[in-house]
């Protein structure tokens, strides 16, 4: 290490964009810090995928046990105050292991609230650390609509601590979360009521197959109202009413504002060190620096095209130990990064979909496939779902898009073919366990 510096790396947040690749840095002998005003592991473990899925779990056995009705008797009902307690449970250690895992790999944990005060320090606390490099890794944070009423509103974090679930529910926006969270809502008992900003929801998935997803839902109860320019919330005598349109208003007991969320990057001391961000996040280069050449970003605080999904942010942090440990000195290449909407049924993706290959059809041979066609999928009587699997002229499976219940499965299995662009002979090296989603899914691109 330069001896003029405490650390040859601080990391500032401590979700994924720093601890996967902080651990394998300070094991490779390098000295490392990360510094994490809130949770260990940020926003994933407590208050994302982790605590989501927990909550999503019960849906799909729900929906297959009334799929199997003729087989499985009885009528199911979600606990939701229970459901919360485990959720609750499973992540309540995530925290502390993600601490000492770090700890172990010879990494020192500062808690507290992190400033830059110039390129190489940072300030917590009054106290302040240097180290040759920095990484700002702080993430995004939810969005608040600008509306008179604004803080009747709650987030996605206040949604998963609900004690008891609020029997009317509106859900501003119509991406990941306000899906995947009516979808939850709406299994539990609520009565759901989406406005959507345009007349789509979720933009970047192939549409004729989030068209079924939303059509499913509504048949399951829950309400979109599209265009619905939302005006103002404000208190009413039974709840809380969204006034939107043309003096147009709802009245429910719960209103989750899902319009996105914004990046980390004010009071970092950003302008103090000179470094460049936008209201997007953090301007970076191929190496994931900034304009300040001892500056790096990671994650989803970074102004990027690439998802921002915690499998993205793992693959930034882990480039960043690369770099930082010289491994490499190539700058940064993302592989397909794959992404699910975990309704029920799910939607996910990798690669090239329909929608980005559809005007030129003589370079691409798209394969569409019916669930109800699949003998697999038929052991719990699955007839709603589809697949389009996406081939370049020499067979390469260059993308493939799904929605079913075991979407998220299914494109997992074929992520090595995508991302090391196999060939025929290499697909058939795989033999894959039978009968199983993978057996299932290889058998339409071999
Ligand atoms: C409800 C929800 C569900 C999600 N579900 C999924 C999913 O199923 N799959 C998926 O891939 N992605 C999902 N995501 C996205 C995923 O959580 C993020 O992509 C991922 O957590 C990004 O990691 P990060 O390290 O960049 O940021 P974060 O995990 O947000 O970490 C940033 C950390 O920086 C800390 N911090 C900020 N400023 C400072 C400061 N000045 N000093 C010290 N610390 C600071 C914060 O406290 C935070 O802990 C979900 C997100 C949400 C909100
Ligand atoms: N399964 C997953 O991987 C998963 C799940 C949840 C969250 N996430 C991550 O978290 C991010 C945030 O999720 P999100 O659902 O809040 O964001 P999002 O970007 O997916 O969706 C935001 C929605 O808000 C709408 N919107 C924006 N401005 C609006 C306005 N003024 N009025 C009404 N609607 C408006 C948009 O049209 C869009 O439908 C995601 O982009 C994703 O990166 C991922």
């Amino acid at each position: 290490m330069n001896k003029t510096y405490d650390f040859d790396v601080i990391y500032l947040g401590g979700g994924h964009g720093s601890f996967d690749g902080a651990g394998p840095l300070a094991a490779s002998g390098k000295k490392v810090a990360v510094i994490e005003s809130g949770l260990w592991g940020g926003t994933c473990p407590n208050r994302g995928c982790n605590a989501k899925i927990t909550l999503d779990e019960p849906i799909p056995l729900l929906r297959e046990v009334d799929r199997m009705s003729d087989i499985l008797n009885g009528q199911l009902k979600i606990n939701w105050p229970n459901l919360i307690a485990h959720k609750q449970a499973v992540i309540e250690s995530l925290p502390k292991k993600i601490y000492q895992g770090l700890e172990a790999a010879g990494v020192k944990l500062i808690h507290g609230y992190g400033q830059l005060q110039d390129g190489h320090t940072v300030e917590v606390d009054d106290q302040k650390y240097t180290a040759e490099k920095i990484v700002i890794a702080t993430g995004l944070r939810p969005n608040r609509l600008s509306v008179p009423g604004s803080e009747l509103a709650h987030d996605s974090n206040d949604f998963m601590k609900l004690k008891e679930l609020p029997a009317r529910i509106a859900i501003i926006g119509s991406g990941y979360i306000s899906l995947e969270f009516a979808t939850i809502a709406n299994a539990v008992g609520s009565e759901v009521t989406v406005f959507m900003h345009h007349d789509m929801a979720l933009r970047a998935f192939y549409q004729p197959f989030v068209k079924q997803v939303l059509q499913d839902l509504e048949k399951r109860g829950v309400s979109f109202i599209k265009n619905a320019a939302v005006q103002s919330f404000a208190t009413a005598a039974n709840g809380v009413t969204v006034n939107y349109g043309n003096d147009q208003s709802k009245t429910v007991d719960w209103i989750l504002d899902a319009t996105g969320r914004i990046p980390n990057v004010e009071d970092l001391g950003l302008d103090v060190a000179g470094v460049q961000y936008t209201k997007r996040g953090i301007t970076v280069d191929g190496y994931l620096r900034t304009n300040i050449d001892s500056i790096y970003a990671a994650g989803d605080v970074i102004d990027k095209i690439q998802p921002k999904l915690t499998p993205t942010a793992t693959f930034e942090s882990y480039y960043l130990y690369q770099l930082f440990s010289g491994q490499t000195s190539q700058p940064i290449s993302y592989p397909a990064i794959p992404s699910t909407v975990y309704t029920s049924p799910r939607i996910a993706k990798v690669g090239l979909i329909p929608s980005n290959v559809e005007q030129n059809t003589e370079d691409w041979k798209l394969v569409h496939n019916k669930i109800a066609d699949d003998w697999y999928r038929q052991i719990d009587q699955q007839s709603l779902g589809e697949s389009i699997l996406v081939f370049d002229q020499q067979h390469h499976l260059v993308g493939a898009t799904e929605f079913s219940e075991q979407a998220e499965d299914a494109i997992n299995t074929l992520l090595p073919a995508v991302v090391f662009h196999y060939n025929q002979d290499q697909m058939w090296q795989l033999a894959h366990i039978f009968p199983s989603i993978s057996a299932s899914a290889w058998h339409k691109i071999r």
